[in-house]
């Protein structure tokens, strides 16, 4: 369990144990965006109109929470990183003393506007059928709870590159100093873990997404989306954007 103010809560051991159990949030988040169909509207800007935004309404769903959840402290923790960084409200709420884990310069590091555009270019496409039932409100705050969980996901490579460097400062130290991010990338690369990682998100996927029913008569081939979108989009981004965020992480370890 975490205590508050520590600076040693995190092992490789509990940041893997915390990434598998983010599979689980991403694997629902995908369950419940592959409800409504792909409803464009949600995406366009020259739909929404909304007076006082200029944007889609997707945009304006994530903006304003964002606008709130700041407010009620979200961001205070160094494992959330907002969509639209720029001009947010600070924190209302009294403060909690959150490990000081990361090294300052982790502040830096939000990739979530590429996120956001594999999340609508790639994801989206694989994920929804093609249609329209008018749930665009809905649509976008489920959009909303996978686009957090993954980019919670991606960015906590952050943690997972400080207790990799901490195990083995030694290491690191040279590949960072010469900027070296292809040798980074192959020093904090574990393939069987990563092939692990693929095979249990598409197993839960298949678990997760199944019908249950108590008819054993009943077609319990039946599921709520292809369970190959959930490894697909470990395969192709999670893992490579996670691993992203790790060398990133690295460049600014020593300044
Ligand atoms: O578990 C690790 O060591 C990680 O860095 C995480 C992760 C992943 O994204 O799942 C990324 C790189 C490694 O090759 C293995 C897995």
């Amino acid at each position: 369990e975490q205590s508050p103010g520590s600076g040693n809560v995190y092992t490789l051991a509990s940041v893997r144990e915390d990434l598998i159990r983010q599979e689980d949030t991403i694997i629902y988040g995908l369950i419940e965006r592959a409800k409504f169909p792909s409803n464009s509207h949600t995406y366009d800007a020259k739909y929404a109109q909304i007076p006082g935004f200029c944007g889609s309404l997707v945009e304006f769903v994530v903006k304003n929470t964002e606008d709130i959840q700041a407010k009620a402290g979200r961001y205070k923790n160094p494992e959330e990183n907002p969509f639209f960084p720029e001009n947010l409200p600070p924190s209302s709420v009294p403060s909690y003393p959150f490990p000081q884990f990361l090294h300052p310069g982790a502040a830096s590091i939000n990739i979530n506007k590429s996120i956001w555009k594999m999340y609508l270019h790639e994801l989206l496409p694989l994920l929804a059928t093609s249609g329209d039932d008018g749930n665009y409100a809905q649509t976008a705050a489920s959009d909303l709870s996978l686009l957090q969980a993954v980019s919670k996901r991606i960015h906590y490579g952050k943690f997972v590159a400080e207790v990799k460097f901490r195990d083995a400062p030694e290491d690191y130290e040279p590949l960072i100093r010469a900027k070296d991010r292809e040798g980074l990338m192959k020093l904090l690369t574990f393939t069987s873990v990563e092939e692990a990682v693929r095979m249990r998100v598409e197993k839960k996927a298949t678990v997760f997404g199944q019908e249950v029913s108590l008819d054993s008569n009943e077609d319990n081939e039946k599921r709520k989306f292809d369970p190959s979108v959930a490894s697909r989009l470990y395969k192709n981004w999670v893992i490579p954007l996670t691993k992203e965020v790790q060398v990133e992480y690295l460049l600014r370890r020593l300044g």
